[in-house]
């Protein structure tokens, strides 16, 4: 399990360090589906920077599988949790494939190099997001959508144990939006712990998601999508006057939506 306890997150910068999220207390368990909601700036990116090592904790303390994260070296965290980040540039023109495969540096010795295993990972988790055709294409001279998929490509050849999304289907089609959410989906049934943010909070209503949703520094929402993404929810995280709504879906069962105006 990947617990969070009073944690605080935010920039030590040179004169004085800033705050982004205070306090906060979460956990991840594998097989499950956590979904951060959050407006603009509220600090979604700052968490998963800090869970995965990149800046430090300012506060409280980060578990993973009951070890305090301060114990577990890059490398050794990276066994544990792979990412999907909002942007990425690569410093030099890889191919698809060379980004994808490069999920595997964890698991390869520093001097060592991709055998046969790692590539037979890396091709399938591009035929898993659909995207073995673009395999020897340049990552650089793809679109925004398919190096999102790329990349999302390249955390599952990481083979974690969680993996966190920062807005995975930002960029993507609508096909491709309903796909990944499957995909996500599909992920949690084969145990690995998935936390995903959106600017779409209806994408929690579909995969049933425990949302977390940051309305201000110390204020949060922790709970089933169904219960917590509510009118005042969305008042409050966005400044928009939206409904929730209740449809039957054609599988017989009962799903909630949003609805939203600019009057
Ligand atoms: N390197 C940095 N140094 C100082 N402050 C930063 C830094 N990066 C981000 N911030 C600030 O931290 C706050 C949270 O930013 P963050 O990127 O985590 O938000 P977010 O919820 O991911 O936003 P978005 O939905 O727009 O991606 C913002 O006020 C932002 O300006």
């Amino acid at each position: 399990m990947l617990e969070i306890k009073e944690a605080v997150f935010g920039y030590t910068g040179k004169q004085k360090k800033k705050v982004v999220i205070e306090n906060i207390s979460f956990a991840l368990e594998p097989g499950k589906l956590m979904c951060f909601l959050g407006a603009n700036g509220a600090g979604k990116t700052t968490m998963y920077r800090t869970i995965l090592g990149f800046i430090p904790l300012l506060g409280g303390s980060i578990f993973v599988d009951g070890r305090d994260m301060q114990d577990i070296s890059s490398n050794q965290l990276a066994k544990y949790i792979s990412y999907v980040p909002q942007y990425h540039t690569p410093p030099f023109a890889y191919s698809v494939y060379d980004v994808v495969l490069m999920g595997r540096g964890a698991h390869i010795s520093p001097f060592g190099s991709p055998g046969k295993e790692d590539q037979k990972i890396a091709c399938r988790m591009l035929e898993r997001m659909g995207i073995f055709h673009l395999k020897d294409e340049l990552y650089t001279e793809i679109s925004g959508g398919e190096r999102q998929l790329a990349l999302i490509a390249r955390a599952l050849t990481q083979q974690t144990k969680y993996i966190f999304m920062d807005e995975p289907a930002a960029s993507l089609d609508f096909g491709n939006q309903m796909r990944l959410l499957r995909e996500i989906k599909k992920l949690t049934e084969e145990g690995i712990g998935v936390c995903f943010s959106t600017h779409q909070p209806d994408q929690a209503f579909l995969v049933n998601a425990s949302v977390l949703a940051l309305k201000g520094k110390n204020d949060w929402s922790l709970g089933p999508a169904e219960e917590i993404i509510t009118e005042e929810l969305l008042k409050c995280m966005y400044d928009v006057n939206a409904s929730v709504h209740t449809y039957t879906g054609k599988n017989g069962k009962m799903m909630k939506y949003i609805a939203a105006g600019i009057d």
